[in-house]
């Protein structure tokens, strides 16, 4: 990893809507930060961000002290941010290997042309490829599937080789947009595995985005926790869990479980009004 993403006093509206309003946080390398908040928050328009999907109106993103920032998506694919997407997109007729050599395309360098003349210098480098390529499946969990169609993978393993697709970039933070939507308890055990193994065996920092609380708190070295826009705790798993702003944008109800086994959900938040940002959430749907 090159060094900390660092996002700084990034803000960005939608017609006059302030989806990011002065948001800062740091993603130290090797470790596994989420960003959380209720729906609107602003967690995809700062993923967009990091990923130069959208240029923020004010505020800069680096990596390892370059600078992010007005550079196209494709560029900062190649200066290391990765990112898995929500909606599957996979190859479905080719095997899980090639889907996973699809995604180190943006890494080759010698280039289509080459590769059909069968020069040497691309002989090389499609076979480290293809071993590259099962490495990775093998540090997403699907060593065994290798040569079986996408298409006829389960769900979980479906997202996980969305997963490796971006780990085939090599990138220095993966980016992953809710990776266990839709999972069952056993496939997000086994996801969240393969997150541990993605910063601790490959040394990617992983950045999150993600609504199953269980997994955040499980996972995660730190959490980043957005509310209209806005930053309102950056901390450890155990800190934010206990913020009162958190509390209070969640209504104490999804962060309540604490694992020293004390209740926080019933605590006395001082809030004046708990129940005001959850109606203001029902009204923005
Ligand atoms: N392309 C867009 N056009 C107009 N408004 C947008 C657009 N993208 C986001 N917004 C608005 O910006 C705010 C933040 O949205 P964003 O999608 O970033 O939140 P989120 O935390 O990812 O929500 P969710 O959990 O529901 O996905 C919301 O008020 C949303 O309606």
């Amino acid at each position: 990893m090159t060094g900390p993403l660092v996002v700084e006093d990034v803000a960005l509206s939608f017609a006059g809507v302030k989806a990011l309003d002065g948001v800062s946080f740091r993603v130290e390398p090797r470790t596994v930060h989420a960003v959380i908040g209720p729906n609107g928050a602003g967690k995809t328009s700062c993923f967009n961000v990091v990923c130069g999907v959208y240029t923020p109106e004010r505020g800069t993103v680096t990596l390892g002290g370059n600078r992010l920032t007005g550079l196209p998506p494709h560029r900062i694919a190649r200066l290391g941010v990765g990112r898995a997407f929500q909606n599957i997109a996979l190859s479905g007729r080719q095997s899980v290997l090639e889907n996973i050599l699809l995604g180190r395309h943006v890494l080759t360098r010698s280039g289509v042309l080459a590769a059909g003349l069968r020069l040497p210098g691309a002989r090389r480098e499609a076979r480290e490829g293809r071993e590259r390529a099962a490495e990775i499946a093998g540090l997403v969990g699907l060593s065994r599937l290798l040569d079986r169609p996408a298409g006829l993978l389960s769900y979980g393993d479906k997202k996980r080789l969305e997963l490796a697709r971006a780990l085939a970039m090599e990138p220095s933070v993966l980016l992953l947009d809710e990776p266990v939507a839709g999972m069952n308890d056993e496939e997000t055990a086994r996801t969240a595995e393969v997150i541990r193994g993605v910063r601790d065996r490959a040394g990617v920092a992983v950045l999150i985005i993600e609504h199953d609380m269980a997994l955040v708190m499980d996972v995660s070295d730190r959490v980043t926790v957005l509310d209209f826009g806005r930053l309102v705790a950056d901390g450890t798993p155990r800190e934010v869990r206990r913020h009162p702003e958190v509390l209070r944008a969640y209504l104490g109800g999804a962060l309540g479980e604490d694992t020293d086994g004390e209740d926080t959900a019933g605590e006395d938040t001082g809030g004046e009004d708990t129940g005001e940002t959850a109606r203001r959430h029902e009204e923005d749907k």
